[in-house]
């Protein structure tokens, strides 16, 4: 509890004199106004995130986090809990989706087990992955709580430690998950701190057949029914229906935003988490980005309490950090264009009518 007390308390919002800073910069270079649009709003942000116009991103981390989930046993998923570990072995070996999209971006990926119901000790001991399992999986939240309120905060400081170790080597960090079933314990934290009922907000995740999207959406409903988490409090969210992965990327996200660095924020089960730190710390949010779309429906609520637009919108709903690293080149030309544009004075372009 000591690594999340001291961190919530370093965490600042963004400072509104470089955002400004910034804002005025972008007004002088040699465009009509805006003409950048978002890559514009981006890079005020950042600027106001690291307190520099010239803003670091260069080394980009994404953190991918595993881990199971009891809620399975419910028929939620097509996916049997056994391709967590197998996909684990996958990112080891550079195979899987993130591995081929973050080495066209130049980004690393190093991943984490929060709670793979599988030893890893081999990968861990041959240095491949950082151990980090609160437990072997998650309890089923149908019946019970997911985990205990102190293993939530296990998975939050997990998360935080990942940060401050990665920090050294990181000028962004990128959210990443695999754990099969997580997708049903993200439709129940948005609707719990949307305060909606469940059934819009559940989804097929890892291609559940439309027929069964009711009887999801009914577990769900039965575990928050059950569970009773208080929105008013982020731990209880997540130790009621959350999963260890997903308190890693919250604990993420509130160690980045304390060492004054941005974190994008991948797609559904990364927006979930966010989410968790927001209702831990809502300034948390001045340091997040959101990197697209996630096709599950919840996303746009989540979206929406996250009070953020996401950058891209390609479909993508495979999560594994794979929508942040495809993002992140976005981040080195809003620091190309704050830093090595001309403005209307140095290149002697007239600037009337357009400012
Ligand atoms: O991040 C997303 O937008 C996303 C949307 C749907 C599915 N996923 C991935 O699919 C898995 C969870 O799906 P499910 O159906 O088993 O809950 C998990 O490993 C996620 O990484 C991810
Ligand atoms: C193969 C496979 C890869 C994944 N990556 C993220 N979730 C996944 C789910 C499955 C089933």
């Amino acid at each position: 509890m000591k690594l999340l007390t001291e961190t919530l308390n370093s965490i600042e919002p963004a400072s509104a004199e470089l955002r400004e800073q910034a804002t005025r910069r972008i007004e002088s270079l040699t465009m009509p106004h805006w003409a950048l649009g978002r890559l514009l709003d981006l890079a005020v942000d950042l600027a106001g995130m690291t307190r520099s116009l010239e803003f670091p991103v260069a080394r980009k981390t994404v953190v991918l986090m595993a881990g199971d989930h009891g809620i399975v046993a419910e028929g939620v998923t097509p996916q049997p809990s056994s391709v967590t570990v197998q996909m684990v072995h996958n990112f080891v070996a550079g195979g899987a989706g993130i591995n081929a999209v973050a080495r066209s971006t130049g980004t690393r990926v190093v991943v984490a087990d929060l709670g793979v119901a599988a030893d890893l000790s081999d990968l861990v001991s041959a240095g491949k992955i950082f151990d980090c399992k609160v437990a072997p999986g998650t309890c089923n939240f149908a019946k019970g709580p997911a985990m205990t309120r102190l293993q939530a905060v296990a998975s939050l400081e997990a998360g935080i430690g990942l940060a401050r170790r990665l920090a050294p080597e990181t000028d962004v960090f990128g959210s990443g998950e695999m754990g099969i079933g997580n997708t049903s314990p993200s439709s129940a934290i948005v609707a719990v701190l949307s305060r909606q009922d469940p059934g819009p907000l559940v989804g097929p995740g890892a291609a559940l057949p439309q027929s069964r999207l009711a009887h999801k959406a009914e577990v769900i409903r039965r575990g928050i029914a059950l569970n009773r988490p208080d929105p008013a409090d982020g731990i209880d969210v997540l130790a009621k229906v959350g999963g260890f992965e997903i308190g890693g990327i919250a604990g993420l996200a509130l160690g980045a935003a304390a060492l004054r660095k941005p974190m994008m924020v991948d797609g559904f089960i990364s927006s979930a988490g966010a989410l968790i730190a927001a209702a831990i710390s809502p300034a948390v949010k001045d340091y997040l980005i959101l990197a697209h779309g996630s096709s599950e429906p919840g996303h746009r609520t989540m979206a929406r309490l996250l009070g953020k637009k996401p950058l891209l919108d390609l479909g993508l709903h495979l999560g594994e950090g794979s929508g942040a690293a495809l993002a992140m080149p976005l981040l080195d030309a809003a620091r190309e264009v704050l830093t090595g544009m001309a403005t209307f004075e140095s290149a002697n372009v007239t600037s009337e009518g357009v400012r």
